[in-house]
């Protein structure tokens, strides 16, 4: 076995029962995806981006297949707090600061008060908030609370960041000023991450590979490599490879 991946997926399927009415939501999905790697599922709604974040993150148990994440199954990945998860909106307590929002999961892990201290300052600081520490929810913009959504989810240090449409709920301005960001804490942190997204040109500037869904059932229909340098900078995208790289995204798409 590749000692460099982190999670596989084999043939992965997903079946919901509704009512007397079946939905193939995924149906044979393999990837392996390596240590340290940035992959976007981008695809139309209803392809079952979400179906596939949420098995890997042992929300949902697919109905055929196998994940392994380094080896075990996705339950032991749970239990070993590998995960960290960004969704669309923050869910942040609005009786916390951000201080104690950060520290919240280090609480419920039973984290000793100086450690969750030190480690809420760090998150802060990596996130750029370390100014707003003791501010409330309802006083931030929605891109400061998506960061502290950032920051809470990698407290506990996972190792896999797994990302539901984190920005869609953003404007164009702070969506691109949080991508710079991410990629800086990707690599600062040197985390895996699944970004879940409906956005060709987010998918390519983030990622190492694109994996595109398609819908009518939920299918992998193609895997692209994004070979663009980093750091990449928003400039990036007045390039021809950033424009080629979009249209042979956009061209991989089946049945849309
Ligand atoms: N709990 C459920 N019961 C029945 N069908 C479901 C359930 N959850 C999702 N589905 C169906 O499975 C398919 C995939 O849904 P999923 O939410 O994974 O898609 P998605 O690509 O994440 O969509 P979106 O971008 O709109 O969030 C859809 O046809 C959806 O209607």
């Amino acid at each position: 076995m590749d000692n460099n991946i982190e999670i596989k997926l084999g043939n992965v399927g997903m079946i919901y029962q509704a009512d007397s009415n079946e939905v193939t939501a995924l149906t044979g999905v393999s990837l392996n995806i390596q240590k340290g790697e940035f992959i976007s599922l981008l695809g139309p709604s209803g392809c079952g981006k979400t179906t596939l974040l949420r098995i890997v993150a042992d929300l949902l148990k697919s109905t055929s297949g196998e994940v392994l994440i380094e080896g075990n199954t996705p339950e032991t990945a749970r239990l070993d707090r590998k995960y960290g998860m960004v969704f669309q909106s923050p869910v942040l307590y609005q009786w916390r600061t951000v201080r104690k929002n950060i520290e919240l999961p280090l609480e419920l892990m039973k984290v000793k008060k100086e450690d969750r201290r030190a480690r809420a300052e760090k998150m802060l600081e990596l996130v750029g908030l370390s100014k707003f520490a003791d501010h409330y929810p309802h006083q931030l913009s929605g891109g400061m609370q998506q960061r502290v959504g950032i920051a809470r989810a990698l407290a506990i240090r996972p190792e896999i960041l797994l990302m539901d449409e984190p920005f869609s709920a953003l404007d164009e301005f702070t969506r691109e000023k949080l991508h710079e960001d991410l990629l800086r804490i990707w690599s600062k942190t040197n985390k895996t991450v699944i970004f879940v997204t409906h956005n060709i040109a987010e998918a390519v500037f983030l990622s190492d590979r694109v994996c595109v869904l398609s819908p009518h059932p939920g299918r992998l229909s193609a895997v692209v490599d994004i070979n663009l340098s980093r750091p990449r900078t928003q400039d990036i995208k007045d390039s021809h490879e950033f424009t080629a790289l979009v249209s042979k995204v956009r061209n991989s798409f089946e049945g849309v």
